[in-house]
């Protein structure tokens, strides 16, 4: 099949490089021309296991290109899929629709014969009716545009896989038995064939299924986030406390590691997302649980400054700290909402000397937030710290030999903010490790 994919960031520029894995015919489209022209010379814009190598084998074969003109993504197929970013509206807990409405405005004019939009960018429920409304009143070929909604469940850095192989499919559309459901089962005959659980509903449910799972997610977080908030006050250990719980099926370890946090461009703008939404449908008093896994998110942060103060005094002017880690999670160079970077610019702004260290997203670091010293190298990162904050958990940063460190900072002092470091081995190398959610020596 031919099918364009409108919005070509983390979410987009995957999905179309695996369709194209799927053998279909692909036009990647977006506004930006610089990612345009990366995408095209056969790389992905950003930093994500497996992306680089199918975006070069399916550019090579020409089976997967990019343009930034809206009109000849009309004109390329009649299967659109829609990914551009649905960011927190600056001073507010709601969604920015406006790249949403801004691709389907310049798309509709093209669209003079039948034509497929199938959303899978995350948005409030009710988005769905609104969109259509647009796209059909602008659009040459009227009613006879369909709109489908097929949110996306990927992870970053696992975000080749979960395309392919994803835990299920979400189809949404106004009318069963539509045109556009032949059509998305058709791109998906792969994925559906394989046996993937798929689920064909209303627009509605579709658009809460997203906002559903990632509210959940976070909640799941900020639950033993929560626990290690008690395990800090009754001397008990987080970790043994989440793997206790997680042998329990109902329960499950997995998306329950204890720590610093959510971060990312997605669960915390969802969370806060959904809460307004419900907010709008007079269903607050459904979401107040909601309410309180962001407050939970946000203590976790303020906790770790609360640890760095405790280590360094009231007054944190001229004291030399290394944080270790800028992206929200590792094994991505995305610093949207990134814990580690918040800690790092409030720690500066308090008067401390912060350099950053992180394998992959520097490069993104540095423009957002200029202040910070940054370093690459790991051990020159740490050289002279009074103080080392672990807040994102590269393997890098797991597996560094205390020893090697020990010699190089000012005072051996680390807060491991992830839960990762081996507490013993960097004890006996001579090092006083705080650990979130467990006890302190000698406690
Ligand atoms: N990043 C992720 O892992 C996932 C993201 N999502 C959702 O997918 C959507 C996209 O997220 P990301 O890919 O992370 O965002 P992103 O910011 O990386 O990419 C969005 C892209 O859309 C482009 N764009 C903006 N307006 C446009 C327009 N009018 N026409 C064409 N292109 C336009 C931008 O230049 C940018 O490249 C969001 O709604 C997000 O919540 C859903 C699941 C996973
Ligand atoms: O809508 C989205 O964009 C995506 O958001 C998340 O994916 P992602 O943001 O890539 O990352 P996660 O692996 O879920 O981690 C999110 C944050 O939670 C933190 N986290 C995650 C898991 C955990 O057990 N503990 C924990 O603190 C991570 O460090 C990270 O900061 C969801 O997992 C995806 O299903 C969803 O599609």
């Amino acid at each position: 099949m031919k099918m364009t994919v409108i919005g070509c960031g983390y979410l987009g520029a995957t999905h179309a490089a695996c369709m194209a894995e799927l053998g279909h015919e692909v036009l990647g489209m977006d506004s930006d021309i610089d990612k345009v022209a990366i995408l095209n010379s056969g790389r992905a814009p950003f930093f994500e296991r497996d992306l680089d190598a199918l975006i070069t084998r399916h550019t090579t074969t020409g089976r997967l290109k990019f343009t930034a003109s809206h009109q000849e993504a009309a004109a390329f197929a009649d299967l659109h899929f829609i990914g551009v970013g649905t960011p927190q509206r600056p001073g507010s807990d709601s969604y920015d629709l406006s790249h949403l409405f801004d691709a389907a405005l310049r798309l509709a004019p093209h669209l003079s014969t039948p034509a497929v939009i199938a959303v899978k960018s995350t948005v409030p429920v009710g988005t769905a009716p609104r969109l259509a409304e647009l796209l059909q009143a602008a659009a040459p070929a009227g009613d006879q545009v369909e709109v489908a909604w097929n949110p996306e469940f990927l992870r970053e850095s696992f975000a080749v896989d979960d395309t392919l192989r994803p835990d299920r499919l979400v189809l949404g559309f106004q009318n069963t038995h539509s045109w556009a459901e032949s059509v998305l089962r058709e791109a998906f005959a792969k994925i559906i064939d394989s046996g993937t659980a798929t689920i064909v509903t209303d627009w509605a449910t579709a658009e809460l299924a997203k906002g559903a799972a990632n509210s959940f997610l976070a909640t799941k977080i900020s639950f033993v986030n929560a626990m290690a908030e008690v395990c800090e006050k009754s001397g008990a250990d987080v970790t043994k406390l989440a793997d206790i719980l997680g042998h329990d099926h109902r329960i499950g370890r997995h998306g329950m590691r204890p720590g610093l946090g959510f971060g990312g461009g997605c669960l915390p703008k969802d969370l806060r997302g959904f809460i307004a939404r419900a907010g709008e449908l007079d269903a607050d008093q459904a979401v107040g649980i909601l309410r309180e896994a962001d407050a939970v998110n946000t203590r976790r942060r303020r906790r770790v400054i609360d640890l760095a103060h405790q280590e360094l005094g009231a007054d944190l002017r001229g004291k030399r700290i290394t944080v270790w880690g800028a992206s929200f999670k590792p094994e991505t160079d995305d610093i949207r909402d990134s814990p580690a970077l918040d800690i790092a610019q409030k720690l500066h702004d308090l008067g401390a000397y912060v350099t950053v260290t992180d394998p992959q997203a520097l490069d993104n670091a540095r423009k957002l937030h200029p202040d910070l010293d940054y370093v690459q190298d790991l051990i020159a990162a740490t050289e002279d710290a009074d103080l080392v904050l672990h807040l994102t958990e590269w393997h890098v940063f797991t597996h560094i030999d205390p020893k090697r460190l020990a010699t190089r900072t000012t005072s051996r002092k680390i807060i491991d903010a992830r839960g990762t470091l081996d507490t013993d081995r960097w004890r006996e190398a001579g090092w006083m490790i705080r650990t979130l959610g467990r006890p302190s020596q000698g406690e």
